[in-house]
Protein backbone atom coordinates (compact mmCIF):
# COMPACT_ATOMS: atom_id res chain seq x y z
CA UNK A 1 0.00 0.00 0.00
CA UNK A 2 1.55 3.75 -0.66
CA UNK A 3 1.14 5.87 2.02
CA UNK A 4 2.99 8.57 0.62
CA UNK A 5 2.37 9.61 -3.30
CA UNK A 6 3.72 12.93 -4.65
CA UNK A 7 3.16 13.71 -8.31
CA UNK A 8 4.80 16.42 -9.86
CA UNK A 9 5.33 17.67 -6.16
CA UNK A 10 7.96 20.86 -6.51
CA UNK A 11 8.88 24.03 -4.12
CA UNK A 12 10.15 27.47 -5.13
CA UNK A 13 11.26 29.76 -2.77
CA UNK A 14 11.83 33.84 -2.69
CA UNK A 15 15.11 35.01 -2.37
CA UNK A 16 15.17 39.12 -1.45
CA UNK A 17 18.94 40.43 -1.79
CA UNK A 18 18.13 43.02 1.30
CA UNK A 19 15.47 42.32 3.99
CA UNK A 20 13.47 45.96 3.11
CA UNK A 21 13.18 44.53 -0.43
CA UNK A 22 10.54 42.47 0.37
CA UNK A 23 8.32 45.79 1.89
CA UNK A 24 9.16 47.69 -1.20
CA UNK A 25 7.90 44.98 -3.49
CA UNK A 26 4.40 44.98 -1.83
CA UNK A 27 4.19 49.11 -1.88
CA UNK A 28 5.23 49.62 -5.19
CA UNK A 29 4.06 46.12 -6.56
CA UNK A 30 7.58 45.68 -8.63
CA UNK A 31 9.07 42.80 -8.31
CA UNK A 32 12.50 42.89 -6.39
CA UNK A 33 13.16 39.22 -5.90
CA UNK A 34 14.29 36.18 -7.49
CA UNK A 35 13.03 33.01 -7.53
CA UNK A 36 14.85 29.70 -6.65
CA UNK A 37 13.63 26.10 -7.45
CA UNK A 38 14.63 24.47 -4.60
CA UNK A 39 13.02 21.23 -5.66
CA UNK A 40 12.10 20.55 -9.09
CA UNK A 41 8.79 18.55 -9.87
CA UNK A 42 9.14 15.53 -9.08
CA UNK A 43 6.93 11.76 -9.16
CA UNK A 44 7.61 9.92 -5.65
CA UNK A 45 5.56 6.85 -4.25
CA UNK A 46 6.56 5.68 -0.54
CA UNK A 47 5.28 1.76 0.56
CA UNK A 48 4.26 1.31 3.64
CA UNK A 49 6.86 -0.07 6.49
CA UNK A 50 9.41 1.31 3.33
CA UNK A 51 13.05 2.87 5.11
CA UNK A 52 13.44 5.54 3.21
CA UNK A 53 17.08 7.40 3.59
CA UNK A 54 17.07 10.77 1.94
CA UNK A 55 20.91 12.01 0.92
CA UNK A 56 22.58 14.30 -0.64
CA UNK A 57 24.78 17.56 -0.69
CA UNK A 58 24.21 20.58 1.56
CA UNK A 59 21.31 22.85 0.20
CA UNK A 60 20.39 19.87 -2.48
CA UNK A 61 16.30 19.89 -0.88
CA UNK A 62 16.59 17.14 1.52
CA UNK A 63 14.66 19.04 4.31
CA UNK A 64 12.53 20.92 1.88
CA UNK A 65 11.23 17.62 0.68
CA UNK A 66 10.98 16.05 4.07
CA UNK A 67 8.74 19.21 4.92
CA UNK A 68 6.27 18.77 1.77
CA UNK A 69 6.16 15.48 2.82
CA UNK A 70 5.37 16.78 6.56
CA UNK A 71 3.04 18.97 5.42
CA UNK A 72 5.01 22.34 6.84
CA UNK A 73 5.32 23.22 4.21
CA UNK A 74 3.17 24.19 0.77
CA UNK A 75 4.25 22.47 -2.49
CA UNK A 76 4.17 25.25 -5.87
CA UNK A 77 0.69 24.96 -6.90
CA UNK A 78 0.76 22.67 -9.79
CA UNK A 79 2.08 19.68 -6.84
CA UNK A 80 -0.02 17.01 -5.30
CA UNK A 81 1.13 15.32 -2.23
CA UNK A 82 -1.01 12.29 -0.60
CA UNK A 83 -0.08 11.43 2.85
CA UNK A 84 -2.14 8.46 4.33
CA UNK A 85 -1.94 8.14 8.20
CA UNK A 86 -0.33 10.02 11.08
CA UNK A 87 2.78 12.17 10.44
CA UNK A 88 5.09 13.14 13.13
CA UNK A 89 8.08 14.85 11.91
CA UNK A 90 11.69 16.30 13.43
CA UNK A 91 12.08 18.75 10.96
CA UNK A 92 14.26 21.42 12.67
CA UNK A 93 15.01 22.41 16.16
CA UNK A 94 12.00 22.96 18.13
CA UNK A 95 9.98 23.43 15.24
CA UNK A 96 6.10 23.32 16.04
CA UNK A 97 6.97 24.15 19.37
CA UNK A 98 6.15 27.57 20.92
CA UNK A 99 8.79 29.04 22.82
CA UNK A 100 6.41 31.13 25.03
CA UNK A 101 4.75 28.47 26.08
CA UNK A 102 5.82 25.44 28.58
CA UNK A 103 6.89 22.02 27.57
CA UNK A 104 3.89 20.51 29.21
CA UNK A 105 1.45 22.97 26.72
CA UNK A 106 3.63 22.29 24.35
CA UNK A 107 3.57 18.83 24.69
CA UNK A 108 -0.46 19.17 24.30
CA UNK A 109 -0.34 21.37 21.09
CA UNK A 110 1.76 19.34 19.16
CA UNK A 111 -0.49 16.29 20.42
CA UNK A 112 -3.09 18.51 19.47
CA UNK A 113 -1.98 19.61 16.18
CA UNK A 114 -1.11 15.38 14.85
CA UNK A 115 -4.44 15.03 15.83
CA UNK A 116 -4.77 13.31 19.87
CA UNK A 117 -7.61 13.82 21.45
CA UNK A 118 -7.33 15.12 25.36
CA UNK A 119 -7.88 11.70 26.72
CA UNK A 120 -4.81 10.27 24.22
CA UNK A 121 -2.47 13.37 25.25
CA UNK A 122 -3.38 12.44 28.60
CA UNK A 123 -2.71 9.01 28.34
CA UNK A 124 0.66 9.57 26.79
CA UNK A 125 1.88 12.35 28.77
CA UNK A 126 3.98 10.85 31.41
CA UNK A 127 5.67 8.42 28.94
CA UNK A 128 6.59 12.04 26.56
CA UNK A 129 8.23 13.30 29.67
CA UNK A 130 10.18 9.84 30.74
CA UNK A 131 11.17 9.28 27.60
CA UNK A 132 12.43 12.69 27.33
CA UNK A 133 14.28 12.62 30.24
CA UNK A 134 13.37 16.00 31.40
CA UNK A 135 10.60 15.84 33.84
CA UNK A 136 12.37 18.62 35.65
CA UNK A 137 11.97 20.93 33.23
CA UNK A 138 8.14 20.57 32.13
CA UNK A 139 6.64 23.39 33.83
CA UNK A 140 9.50 26.13 31.88
CA UNK A 141 9.02 27.71 28.63
CA UNK A 142 10.59 26.03 26.06
CA UNK A 143 12.44 29.47 24.88
CA UNK A 144 14.53 28.36 28.18
CA UNK A 145 15.47 25.02 27.14
CA UNK A 146 19.23 23.80 25.45
CA UNK A 147 19.47 22.57 22.19
CA UNK A 148 19.72 18.69 23.64
CA UNK A 149 16.69 19.74 25.23
CA UNK A 150 14.46 20.71 22.79
CA UNK A 151 15.55 17.46 20.80
CA UNK A 152 14.52 15.36 23.57
CA UNK A 153 11.39 16.51 24.22
CA UNK A 154 10.65 16.75 20.37
CA UNK A 155 11.74 12.80 19.72
CA UNK A 156 9.93 12.20 22.48
CA UNK A 157 6.54 13.51 21.58
CA UNK A 158 6.95 12.38 17.92
CA UNK A 159 7.74 8.97 18.55
CA UNK A 160 5.25 8.25 22.02
CA UNK A 161 2.18 9.47 19.45
CA UNK A 162 2.80 6.27 17.85
CA UNK A 163 2.26 7.67 13.88
CA UNK A 164 2.25 5.54 10.87
CA UNK A 165 5.20 7.44 9.23
CA UNK A 166 8.35 8.68 10.92
CA UNK A 167 10.33 11.50 9.31
CA UNK A 168 13.47 12.08 10.92
CA UNK A 169 15.85 14.95 9.45
CA UNK A 170 19.08 14.77 10.97
CA UNK A 171 17.82 15.08 14.41
CA UNK A 172 20.02 12.71 16.00
CA UNK A 173 22.47 14.40 15.77
CA UNK A 174 22.00 16.82 18.15
CA UNK A 175 21.77 15.91 21.74
CA UNK A 176 23.94 14.10 24.12
CA UNK A 177 25.50 10.24 23.13
CA UNK A 178 22.81 8.59 25.75
CA UNK A 179 19.72 10.20 24.49
CA UNK A 180 21.04 9.78 20.76
CA UNK A 181 21.68 6.06 21.30
CA UNK A 182 18.29 5.93 22.99
CA UNK A 183 16.51 7.79 20.31
CA UNK A 184 18.11 5.33 17.82
CA UNK A 185 17.02 2.39 19.66
CA UNK A 186 13.47 3.40 18.99
CA UNK A 187 13.99 4.29 15.39
CA UNK A 188 14.66 0.49 15.11
CA UNK A 189 12.07 -0.69 17.22
CA UNK A 190 9.66 1.82 14.30
CA UNK A 191 11.53 -0.15 11.80
CA UNK A 192 10.82 -3.48 13.52
CA UNK A 193 7.31 -2.86 13.75
CA UNK A 194 6.92 -2.24 9.92
CA UNK A 195 6.53 1.59 10.11
CA UNK A 196 7.48 3.70 7.22
CA UNK A 197 10.19 6.08 8.04
CA UNK A 198 11.47 8.68 6.00
CA UNK A 199 15.57 9.77 7.31
CA UNK A 200 17.42 12.10 6.17
CA UNK A 201 21.03 12.09 7.62
CA UNK A 202 24.69 12.69 6.52
CA UNK A 203 25.72 10.37 8.42
CA UNK A 204 25.97 7.24 5.31
CA UNK A 205 27.05 4.40 7.15
CA UNK A 206 23.77 4.60 9.39
CA UNK A 207 21.67 5.39 6.06
CA UNK A 208 22.78 2.18 4.72
CA UNK A 209 22.11 -0.05 7.83
CA UNK A 210 19.10 1.69 8.75
CA UNK A 211 17.13 2.17 5.14
CA UNK A 212 16.06 -0.22 2.45
CA UNK A 213 15.74 2.46 -0.34
CA UNK A 214 17.43 5.36 -0.65
CA UNK A 215 17.31 8.58 -2.36
CA UNK A 216 19.96 10.62 -3.82
CA UNK A 217 19.13 14.47 -3.99
CA UNK A 218 21.08 16.66 -6.28
CA UNK A 219 20.18 20.01 -6.92
CA UNK A 220 16.53 20.08 -6.33
CA UNK A 221 16.24 16.75 -8.31
CA UNK A 222 16.17 12.99 -7.45
CA UNK A 223 20.00 11.50 -8.71
CA UNK A 224 18.98 8.04 -7.92
CA UNK A 225 16.58 5.67 -5.73
CA UNK A 226 17.07 2.53 -4.87
CA UNK A 227 19.20 -0.35 -2.99
CA UNK A 228 21.18 1.62 -0.12
CA UNK A 229 24.11 0.10 -1.33
CA UNK A 230 24.11 0.84 -4.84
CA UNK A 231 22.69 4.65 -4.20
CA UNK A 232 25.72 5.24 -1.02
CA UNK A 233 28.50 3.62 -2.73
CA UNK A 234 27.40 6.26 -6.42
CA UNK A 235 27.35 9.04 -3.86
CA UNK A 236 30.39 8.61 -2.12
CA UNK A 237 31.86 8.18 -5.51
CA UNK A 238 30.87 11.74 -6.68
CA UNK A 239 31.41 13.41 -3.42
CA UNK A 240 34.41 15.85 -4.02
CA UNK A 241 37.94 15.75 -3.92
CA UNK A 242 37.91 18.41 -1.41
CA UNK A 243 36.33 16.28 1.03
CA UNK A 244 39.56 14.17 1.36
CA UNK A 245 42.47 16.77 1.38
CA UNK A 246 43.12 17.99 4.71
CA UNK A 247 44.48 15.87 7.22
CA UNK A 248 42.02 16.28 9.90
CA UNK A 249 40.76 14.20 12.70
CA UNK A 250 36.98 15.14 13.52
CA UNK A 251 37.11 13.69 16.74
CA UNK A 252 39.44 15.56 19.20
CA UNK A 253 39.98 12.59 21.21
CA UNK A 254 41.37 10.29 18.96
CA UNK A 255 45.55 10.69 19.91
CA UNK A 256 45.09 12.75 22.89
CA UNK A 257 44.47 9.63 25.06
CA UNK A 258 41.76 11.50 27.35
CA UNK A 259 40.63 9.23 29.82
CA UNK A 260 37.45 11.12 30.90
CA UNK A 261 34.35 9.11 32.24
CA UNK A 262 31.99 9.23 29.85
CA UNK A 263 28.45 10.56 30.01
CA UNK A 264 25.69 7.91 30.91
CA UNK A 265 25.17 5.84 27.71
CA UNK A 266 28.12 7.01 25.56
CA UNK A 267 31.86 5.95 24.41
CA UNK A 268 34.39 7.62 23.32
CA UNK A 269 37.75 7.08 22.10
CA UNK A 270 40.73 7.43 24.23
CA UNK A 271 43.88 6.65 21.70
CA UNK A 272 44.49 5.80 18.27
CA UNK A 273 47.95 5.02 17.19
CA UNK A 274 48.17 4.02 13.21
CA UNK A 275 51.69 2.48 12.97
CA UNK A 276 53.42 0.89 9.61
CA UNK A 277 56.46 -1.24 10.48
CA UNK A 278 56.41 -0.30 14.04
CA UNK A 279 56.64 3.45 12.66
CA UNK A 280 53.75 5.13 14.32
CA UNK A 281 52.25 8.44 12.56
CA UNK A 282 49.79 9.93 10.88
CA UNK A 283 51.45 10.28 7.57
CA UNK A 284 52.99 6.87 6.95
CA UNK A 285 54.59 5.31 3.65
CA UNK A 286 54.21 1.51 3.44
CA UNK A 287 55.64 -0.88 0.97
CA UNK A 288 52.58 -3.31 -0.88
CA UNK A 289 52.71 -6.79 -0.23
CA UNK A 290 55.59 -6.23 2.36
CA UNK A 291 54.69 -3.79 5.02
CA UNK A 292 52.40 -5.12 8.17
CA UNK A 293 49.68 -2.01 9.43
CA UNK A 294 49.13 -2.21 12.65
CA UNK A 295 45.89 -0.21 14.55
CA UNK A 296 45.57 0.44 18.39
CA UNK A 297 42.42 1.16 19.52
CA UNK A 298 41.68 2.49 23.18
CA UNK A 299 38.08 3.71 24.25
CA UNK A 300 36.37 3.95 27.45
CA UNK A 301 32.88 3.53 27.86
CA UNK A 302 29.88 3.71 30.09
CA UNK A 303 30.22 0.18 31.96
CA UNK A 304 26.38 0.07 31.87
CA UNK A 305 25.96 -0.54 28.20
CA UNK A 306 26.84 -3.55 25.83
CA UNK A 307 30.37 -3.66 24.97
CA UNK A 308 30.50 -1.37 21.97
CA UNK A 309 32.21 -2.68 18.96
CA UNK A 310 35.29 -0.98 16.70
CA UNK A 311 34.69 -0.54 12.69
CA UNK A 312 37.56 0.70 10.46
CA UNK A 313 37.33 2.65 6.83
CA UNK A 314 40.05 2.23 4.38
CA UNK A 315 39.45 5.35 2.23
CA UNK A 316 40.58 6.65 -1.32
CA UNK A 317 41.35 10.39 -1.21
CA UNK A 318 37.92 11.03 -2.86
CA UNK A 319 36.18 8.92 -0.20
CA UNK A 320 35.64 5.88 -2.30
CA UNK A 321 35.64 2.98 0.35
CA UNK A 322 38.08 0.44 -0.19
CA UNK A 323 37.71 -2.08 2.58
CA UNK A 324 36.37 -2.38 5.85
CA UNK A 325 36.91 -3.94 8.92
CA UNK A 326 34.85 -4.74 11.92
CA UNK A 327 35.09 -6.14 16.00
CA UNK A 328 31.36 -7.24 15.53
CA UNK A 329 31.47 -8.52 11.73
CA UNK A 330 35.25 -10.66 12.94
CA UNK A 331 33.42 -11.71 16.09
CA UNK A 332 35.92 -10.27 18.17
CA UNK A 333 34.43 -10.23 21.85
CA UNK A 334 35.90 -7.16 23.20
CA UNK A 335 36.92 -7.54 27.07
CA UNK A 336 36.36 -4.32 29.24
CA UNK A 337 37.91 -3.57 32.33
CA UNK A 338 35.53 -2.83 35.08
CA UNK A 339 35.44 0.53 34.68
CA UNK A 340 34.54 0.33 30.97
CA UNK A 341 37.82 0.76 29.08
CA UNK A 342 39.22 -1.06 26.37
CA UNK A 343 42.13 -1.44 24.27
CA UNK A 344 42.20 -3.53 21.07
CA UNK A 345 45.32 -4.50 18.13
CA UNK A 346 44.32 -4.99 14.44
CA UNK A 347 47.11 -6.06 12.06
CA UNK A 348 47.15 -5.93 8.46
CA UNK A 349 50.31 -8.38 7.47
CA UNK A 350 51.62 -7.94 3.95
CA UNK A 351 49.60 -4.83 3.59
CA UNK A 352 47.11 -5.83 -0.05
CA UNK A 353 46.98 -2.29 -0.99
CA UNK A 354 48.42 -1.81 -4.14
CA UNK A 355 50.02 1.80 -5.17
CA UNK A 356 48.27 4.89 -3.97
CA UNK A 357 47.44 7.34 -1.52
CA UNK A 358 44.59 5.84 1.16
CA UNK A 359 43.31 7.19 4.79
CA UNK A 360 42.12 5.11 7.42
CA UNK A 361 38.67 5.86 9.29
CA UNK A 362 38.02 4.51 13.12
CA UNK A 363 34.00 4.02 14.13
CA UNK A 364 33.20 3.21 17.81
CA UNK A 365 29.92 1.74 17.65
CA UNK A 366 27.47 0.28 19.41
CA UNK A 367 27.36 -3.65 20.08
CA UNK A 368 25.50 -4.25 16.57
CA UNK A 369 27.88 -1.79 15.00
CA UNK A 370 25.26 0.54 13.59
CA UNK A 371 24.86 3.32 16.19
CA UNK A 372 28.08 5.60 16.22
CA UNK A 373 29.20 6.85 19.33
CA UNK A 374 32.55 8.00 18.38
CA UNK A 375 34.66 8.57 14.99
CA UNK A 376 38.02 9.45 14.00
CA UNK A 377 37.94 10.48 10.21
CA UNK A 378 40.97 10.68 7.92
CA UNK A 379 43.05 9.78 11.49
CA UNK A 380 46.01 8.42 8.99
CA UNK A 381 47.13 8.76 5.79
CA UNK A 382 49.36 5.83 4.16
CA UNK A 383 51.19 6.28 1.29
CA UNK A 384 51.88 2.83 -0.53
CA UNK A 385 54.08 1.91 -2.76
CA UNK A 386 54.68 -1.12 -4.68
CA UNK A 387 57.97 -2.88 -6.58
CA UNK A 388 55.43 -4.81 -9.59
CA UNK A 389 53.39 -3.19 -12.08
CA UNK A 390 49.86 -4.71 -10.90
CA UNK A 391 47.44 -2.62 -11.31
CA UNK A 392 44.12 -1.47 -9.19
CA UNK A 393 44.17 -0.80 -5.63
CA UNK A 394 44.11 -4.28 -4.34
CA UNK A 395 46.25 -7.52 -4.83
CA UNK A 396 44.11 -10.31 -4.79
CA UNK A 397 45.60 -13.80 -3.29
CA UNK A 398 45.73 -16.25 -6.42
CA UNK A 399 46.59 -19.24 -7.70
CA UNK A 400 48.56 -19.57 -11.34
CA UNK A 401 48.11 -23.18 -12.72
CA UNK A 402 49.09 -24.99 -16.07
CA UNK A 403 45.99 -26.66 -16.78
N1 LIG B 1 12.84 29.24 3.71
C1 LIG B 1 13.70 29.33 2.69
N2 LIG B 1 13.78 30.46 1.95
C2 LIG B 1 14.62 30.55 0.91
N3 LIG B 1 15.46 29.58 0.51
C3 LIG B 1 15.43 28.43 1.21
C4 LIG B 1 14.56 28.25 2.34
N4 LIG B 1 14.75 27.01 2.83
C5 LIG B 1 15.69 26.43 2.07
N5 LIG B 1 16.10 27.28 1.09
C6 LIG B 1 17.10 27.00 0.05
O1 LIG B 1 16.69 25.86 -0.66
C7 LIG B 1 17.79 25.01 -0.94
C8 LIG B 1 17.50 23.61 -0.40
O2 LIG B 1 17.49 23.71 1.01
P1 LIG B 1 17.27 22.43 1.93
O3 LIG B 1 17.33 22.91 3.35
O4 LIG B 1 16.07 21.69 1.49
O5 LIG B 1 18.56 21.58 1.58
P2 LIG B 1 19.18 20.32 2.35
O6 LIG B 1 19.51 19.32 1.29
O7 LIG B 1 18.26 19.88 3.44
O8 LIG B 1 20.50 20.93 2.93
P3 LIG B 1 21.31 20.56 4.31
O9 LIG B 1 21.94 19.23 4.09
O10 LIG B 1 22.30 21.67 4.40
O11 LIG B 1 20.30 20.60 5.41
C9 LIG B 1 19.01 25.67 -0.33
O12 LIG B 1 19.69 26.36 -1.36
C10 LIG B 1 18.44 26.63 0.68
O13 LIG B 1 19.26 27.78 0.79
Amino acid sequence: MNVIQLHQVSKTYTHYTHGVDRLLELIAHRSRHQSFIALHPLDLTICHGQVVGIIGDNGAGKSTLLKLIAGTLRPDSDGQCEIRGRVAALLELGGGFHPEMTGRENVYLSGTMMGLSLEEINHLYDRIVDFSGIAGFMEQPVKTYSSGMFVRLAFSVATCVEPDILIVDEALSVGDGAFARRSFNRIMQFKQAGKTILFCSHALYQVEAICDRVIWLEQGQIKQDGLPSRVVSAYTEAISLANKTLLQASSASTTSSITRIPVEGTAHFTDIKVSVDGITGRQLEALSLESELSLTIAFISDPNLPTPSVGLLVTQVDGRVITSAGTQHDGLIIEREPNGKAKIRVQFPKLALLKGEYWIDVYLLCENAIHVYDKATNIAQIQVHQRGLEQGVVSLPRGWAQV
